[in-house]
């Protein structure tokens, strides 16, 4: 699907961290409707390259736009749910599940006063990821996959245009998995568009439209899901995962 107009551009973007360069050069469009994996090893840049796009990084050189607007004068916010790359959803603050998803609601409201709606689609985003029932519990007692639907409620609950996600199924039980997996085809159905990084495509892979692999900064493809183009297409590298201790070979992605 390339026909829609871009809702996320990338041309030319650089970043630095550290004093060192962490995105060389970063070409991607992501078109309305689409879903786009991101892929590439440990340290290549993938959750620097989102980070630049919501704003979390500075970019030294090239331009970013969203839905056809130059990023800094972007504002509808809303229009974007952004999953960050697994931590705790209350960053050790204490805060019901409801809390934290009703956060990500807020760009939607005026000065934070919620309404009916605003209510009713917190309870919906609980129900689209399967937490309704734990609407009162402190997000301390999940487990690591539902603070993960959780953080996908928070992303979802604004009724955003794009989402923006980091290794959303990164250190998920199966049973959560299986629920983001369904919670994302569901969205993506109603047309969603979607950018995601992965370290495999797993069971989003029927979902996927495009992937953009990034080494060292750099794009290195551009175009169909790996295993379509072959697994010796494209070269192959070791990812780590973050939350394993021991090295898996992965190939490029598994
Ligand atoms: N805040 C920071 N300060 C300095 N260097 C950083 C910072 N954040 C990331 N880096 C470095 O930038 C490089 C790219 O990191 P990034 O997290 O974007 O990679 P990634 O492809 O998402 O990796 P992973 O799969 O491990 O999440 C790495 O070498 C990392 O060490």
């Amino acid at each position: 699907m390339t026909t829609g107009e871009p809702v996320l551009a990338m041309r030319g973007v650089r970043a630095e961290l550290g004093g060192r360069p962490v995105l060389r050069g970063i070409d991607l469009t992501v078109r309305r409707g689409e879903v786009v994996a991101l892929l590439g090893a440990n340290g290549s840049g993938k959750s620097t390259a989102i980070r630049s796009v919501i704003g979390q990084v500075p970019v030294s050189a090239g331009e970013i736009e969203l839905f056809g607007a130059e990023r800094r004068a972007f504002r509808d916010w809303w229009r974007i749910g952004y999953v960050p790359q697994r931590t705790t959803a209350a960053g050790g603050v204490p805060a019901t599940v409801t809390e934290i998803v009703s956060s990500g609601r807020l760009s939607r409201t005026r000065f934070g006063l919620f309404r009916k709606a605003d209510h009713a689609a917190v309870r919906h985003a609980l129900e689209l990821v399967g937490m309704a029932d734990r609407a009162r519990d402190n997000v301390e007692a999940l487990s690591g996959g539902q603070h993960q639907r959780v953080l996908i409620a928070r992303a979802l609950v604004a009724e955003p245009e794009l989402l923006v996600m980091d290794e959303p199924m990164a250190g998920v039980d199966l049973a959560s998995q299986e629920i983001l997996a369904a919670t994302l085809r569901e969205q993506v159905a109603q047309g969603a568009t979607v950018l995601l990084v992965l370290h495999e495509l797993g069971p989003l892979e029927p979902l996927i439209d495009r992937a953009v692999v990034l080494r060292d900064g750099c794009v290195l493809h551009d175009g169909p899901p790996p295993r379509a183009v072959g697994q010796h297409a494209l070269p192959g590298h070791d990812h780590v995962h973050p939350h394993e201790h021991t090295p898996q070979r992965t190939g490029l992605l598994n």
